[in-house]
């Protein structure tokens, strides 16, 4: 096309569908643009919408190119179910580059949600400056592909989006976690991570970890998957609308919505957990971390575990792993009490309730009765202080993106090394302990070597060395100190066989597992899947497959409940068993209570089909 439409942009948006009332001054709320062949083809139509919910940027070439405006489409693929989206570049040519401009202009002001009018003026002077993210790489991450697919899809897609962006290669276990605890976070608009869950748990944590993590906890977080398991991934595919899919598929969706740029809040679940049995130290008090996706104790986490020696598969490990640990099924001696989301009330900090009374009746008997949930009976400048844990940038392959620059810090204010030396355990003498930061154990700084994939996660809290905690975090005020009883009232408490125990945050717990289908981002509510020893393996068998699609609270088995709680507490009763928070290992007794809306999540934007 070679004059119009782009001729036309002197005056408000013309080119773009959309609608708006009578009143000239009320926002547009646009839908797409038109494309409009001059001289129609014959057997094609002249007239072509081009929906602005498919579109992620647009550039003008600089001269000497010609006067163009260039968009970037990606419309999903049509013919298969989670076919990829395929990337659509259109060329128009301007009668200028002034006009190019505006019409850039004009593209750009409608992704990044500026409001227009019908008598906009449309030029760069409206738009907010380039959004910046931190994007955090695990180059071992599932099978490997996380710097492949960051070089063919993820950077393309971004620079097209007009995203600035700093990259950084993990090097280590606890490497992100480090980072984050030290960067200066006004810096970035969002940090990104590219690998599976267990980064971003680093992430959570280290951004808790912040003296300042009441803002620090705000920052937009993402993920462009590339794990094995993908479950926050899957989560944010589904509340799109798009159907499921894996692998570079969902990567390309997620990336697409990270492009498109919209925020949610996202609860974050508080979990205390035990200091490791093999411990010295017999007074090192509980261990608190933040959680965004799950705890799993039993079957659940055993093969998340366990199929890590088939990590090559990919997300195939956790089929094989389901299928040898339901050949030599195993069962696990517990006990779990919750408390129902109706029977909340603040909280038992004060003093401690009289012992607990166990409720003894079969499960489904007294759930049934005292659950307010139907129980399914049928089933920097990273402004990165020098420290900036041990050497990152100097050795590690950083990218910049379009506008960012790589402004490394002299500044160490948050030191790290003060806060890593203690190898014994402080507690605040009061509240008004002159030191705002309280110790705690954090894994090893032994690194493995980076370029080998010897991975330290699931090894445990034994790598575990010292890491600070504010002393002003969220209080969980319905839960008492986890070496004291719970509450006799309104907690509900279930002791026996167990074959797992998973509460899920997340509508997914792997790409295709589609776990909690009532779940949503911020709904304040833990799903609580709880099976019990006596189930047949094939009943075992068809609740896992009827998880791939949410179809599994229709599964009829009167061993199997699905509920919601506020808070939790997991005591296993027997050795057997790993016990994991978002996939990475830990020890119980732990108890568990969410924080509705603490953290915030890029989830893309209302253009695509949002759900909620
Ligand atoms: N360079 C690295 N070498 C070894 N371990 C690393 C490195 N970078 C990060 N890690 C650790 O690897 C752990 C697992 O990473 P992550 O969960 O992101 O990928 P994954 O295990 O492949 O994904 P999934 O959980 O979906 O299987 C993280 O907890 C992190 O601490």
């Amino acid at each position: 096309v070679s004059r119009p439409p782009l001729r036309a942009a002197a005056a408000a948006s013309p080119g773009f569908s959309g609608t708006h009332g009578s009143f000239p001054r009320k926002p547009l709320v646009v839908r797409g643009a038109h494309k409009q062949r001059l001289s129609p083809r014959p057997g094609k139509e002249a007239r072509l919408m081009l929906p602005l919910a498919e579109l992620v940027g647009c550039s003008c070439p600089r001269a000497p190119a010609p006067p163009l405006l260039v968009l970037y489409w990606y419309p999903p693929g049509k013919r298969r179910k989670g076919v990829s989206r395929r990337r659509q570049v259109r060329a128009f040519l301007a009668e200028s580059r002034a006009e190019a401009e505006r019409w850039a202009a004009a593209v750009q002001c409608l992704l990044r949600d500026v409001i227009v009018t019908s008598d906009t003026e449309f030029s760069r002077r409206l738009l907010p400056r380039p959004r910046r993210l931190l994007l955090l790489v695990n180059p071992f991450s599932g099978r490997g592909q996380a710097m492949q697919w960051c070089q063919t899809q993820i950077l393309p897609m971004i620079k097209e989006a007009n995203i600035s962006y700093n990259l950084i290669q993990t090097e280590r276990q606890n490497h992100a976690r480090e980072l984050i605890r030290e960067i200066s976070l006004p810096e970035w608009d969002g940090i990104v991570i590219v690998s599976g869950d267990g980064l971003l748990h680093e992430v959570i944590n280290g951004l808790m970890e912040r003296p300042d993590w009441e803002q620090a906890i705000k920052i937009p977080v993402g993920i462009l998957p590339c794990g094995s398991g993908n479950a926050l991934a899957g989560s944010i595919n589904h509340n799109a609308g798009y159907d499921m899919c894996l692998r570079e598929s969902l990567l390309l969706n997620c990336c697409f919505l990270l492009c498109r740029g919209g925020v949610r809040p996202m609860d974050v679940v508080s979990v205390t957990t035990s200091p490791p049995p093999s411990s010295n130290n017999h007074t090192a008090p509980p261990r608190r971390l933040f959680s965004f996706l799950s705890v799993a104790w039993g079957f659940v986490s055993d093969v998340d575990i366990e199929s890590e020696r088939y990590r090559g598969l990919g997300s195939a490990r956790f089929t094989l792993g389901t299928l040898v640990r339901i050949a030599s099924l195993r069962s696990y001696k517990g006990r779990l009490s919750f408390l129902p989301p109706t029977s909340c009330t603040s909280s038992p900090d004060a003093t401690p309730p009289p012992p607990r009374r166990t409720i003894s009746r079969s499960i489904t008997e007294g759930l049934e009765g005292l659950c307010h949930t139907p129980i399914h009976r049928t089933c920097s400048d990273m402004g990165i202080s020098e420290q900036r844990s041990l050497r990152l940038a100097a050795e590690e392959p950083v990218w910049s993106g379009t506008s960012s620059e790589s402004n490394e810090r002299e500044d160490g204010s948050l030191g790290g090394a003060e806060r890593r030396s203690p190898t014994s355990w402080t507690w605040p003498v009061s509240e008004r302990s002159p030191s705002p930061l309280l110790f705690a154990t954090l894994p090893s700084p032994t690194s493995p070597s980076p370029w080998t994939k010897t991975r330290t996660r699931g090894q445990g809290p034994q790598r575990h060395r010292q890491f600070c905690l504010p002393l002003n975090l969220p209080k969980d005020d319905l839960l008492p100190p986890l070496d004291q009883p719970l509450p006799t009232r309104d907690w509900v408490t279930i002791e026996g066989d167990f074959v797992l125990v998973l509460a899920l945050y997340q509508s997914h717990l792997g790409a295709d597992l589609f776990a909690a289908p009532q779940a949503r981002f911020d709904d304040g509510l833990i799903h609580l899947t709880f099976v019990r020893a006596g189930i047949s393996r094939a009943t075992l068998l068809r609740l896992f497959f009827a998880m791939e699609r949410g179809t599994h609270h229709s599964v009829s088995s009167p061993y199997v409940s699905h509920v919601t709680c506020k808070a939790f507490r997991l005591q296993p009763l027997s050795t057997r068993g790993t016990l994991t928070v978002d996939g990475e290992l830990v020890y119980g007794p732990l108890q568990a209570q969410v924080h509705p809306s603490l953290a915030r999540l890029i989830v893309g934007d209302s253009g695509s089909k949002g759900r909620g």
